[in-house]
């Protein structure tokens, strides 16, 4: 058993807390809000982000990061991307020296352009990357605290660290792969996201099953030239956290990601749809820093492109279908 800290009380860090709970391992929550982490103590649920979920007494919840990265041997850490570097920054000042640091964030930072990875780096320093691990892959978090059948992927770039971290999080219910190709890993995770929205859009404007299966066909292409370009595997994102997650989030009904699509191809405003969320939508801050990586690294990505036209510049939607269909016919 070990002592864990899951930074983070959203609902992916709700489950991954829960998980490795009911294995036994003294587990802190630490919630952004005091008042959400006092409520989570009081009522062994987390009814902001996973309600109706009840939370084992191994689990305690705190609104302090010291108090919760006490004596931790691993840390996890769920924020959303676009807090995970203040919030390690933060944290970096009470994580133990030798405890491993688990991301399950899924996003890319804007204006830097940085993976989860880059910024955990330049926040905890070189010397602790063979610490550092990425989890991912097709988990909606409500069906892993159900004890639903999941598989994931932990990447890290130190092989004994990585296969640890594997054996954590490991249950007879959440089979963990372990890779050494941490930013494939991450590409594919972040920028799945973003064909998420596409798909949901598809969604709304009522496009049936073949749209829907070549976005994620398409999507995954230019995924694998993204992360190609960034000096990962190709062969990555066609696992877990390439194609199991594009597949996962750009057809089941939990996905947030999609939710916004399905709403914006009804005709719904971005703003209005995100404040009625209640939850991250990784898939919009994520398509502008696509948008832009995509660009930089001069590789084509015609679905994220478009995405990030609807969003950002109010692009209709079927405009959008058209150019992506009419575009130079190419080989595949
Ligand atoms: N929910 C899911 O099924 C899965 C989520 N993820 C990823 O996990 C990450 C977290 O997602 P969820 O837990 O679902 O989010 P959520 O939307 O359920 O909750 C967001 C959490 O972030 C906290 N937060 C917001 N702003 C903050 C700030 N400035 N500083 C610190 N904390 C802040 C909120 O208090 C809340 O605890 C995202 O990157 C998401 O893509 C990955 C796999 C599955
Ligand atoms: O990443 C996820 C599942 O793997 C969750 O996707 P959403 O954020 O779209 O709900």
């Amino acid at each position: 058993m070990a002592n864990v800290a899951v930074i983070g009380a959203g609902a992916w860090g709700t489950a991954l807390a829960k998980l490795l709970a009911d294995k036994g391992n003294p587990t802190a929550l630490w919630a952004h809000h005091g008042e959400l982490a006092e409520r989570i103590g009081r009522e062994r649920q987390n009814d902001r982000y996973l309600p109706g979920v009840e939370l084992p007494a191994s689990l305690r919840a705190t609104g302090d990061l010291e108090d919760a990265l006490r004596g931790a041997e691993l840390a996890v850490v769920v924020v959303p991307s676009h807090a995970l570097r203040e919030v390690v920054r933060e944290a970096g000042r009470h994580i133990p020296r030798d405890a491993l640091v688990c991301s399950a964030t899924k996003g890319i930072e804007n204006d830097s352009l940085m993976l989860m990875s880059e910024v955990l780096v330049d926040e905890l320093g070189r010397e602790a990357e063979p610490r550092l691990s990425y989890l991912s892959g097709p988990s909606f978090a409500r069906e892993v605290a159900a004890g639903q059948p999941t598989t994931v992927v932990v990447a890290g770039r130190s092989e004994r660290e990585t296969h640890a971290v594997q054996r954590m999080f490991a249950t007879d219910r959440f089979r963990v792969y372990s890779s050494d190709d941490v930013v494939g890993v991450e590409v594919g995770g972040a920028l799945k996201n973003v064909i998420a929205i596409a798909a949901g859009i598809c969604d709304g404007l009522g496009f049936g099953h073949n749209a829907r299966a070549g976005l994620i066909t398409r999507g995954l292409a230019e995924i694998g030239r993204v992360a190609a370009a960034k000096g990962a595997n190709p062969l990555t994102l066609a696992g877990l956290s390439g194609m199991g997650d594009l597949v996962l989030t750009c057809t089941g009904e939990l996905s947030r990601n999609r939710t916004v699509g399905i709403e914006m191809g009804r005709g719904r405003k971005l703003d209005e749809i995100l404040a009625g969320l209640g939850h991250v939508a990784e898939g919009v801050k994520t398509a502008k820093s696509a948008h832009d990586l995509a660009d930089k690294l001069g590789v084509s990505a015609p679905i994220t492109i478009e995405v990030y036209r609807m969003l950002y510049e109010g692009k209709p939607p079927q405009q959008a279908v058209v150019d992506l269909m009419t575009r130079a016919l190419t080989r595949e």
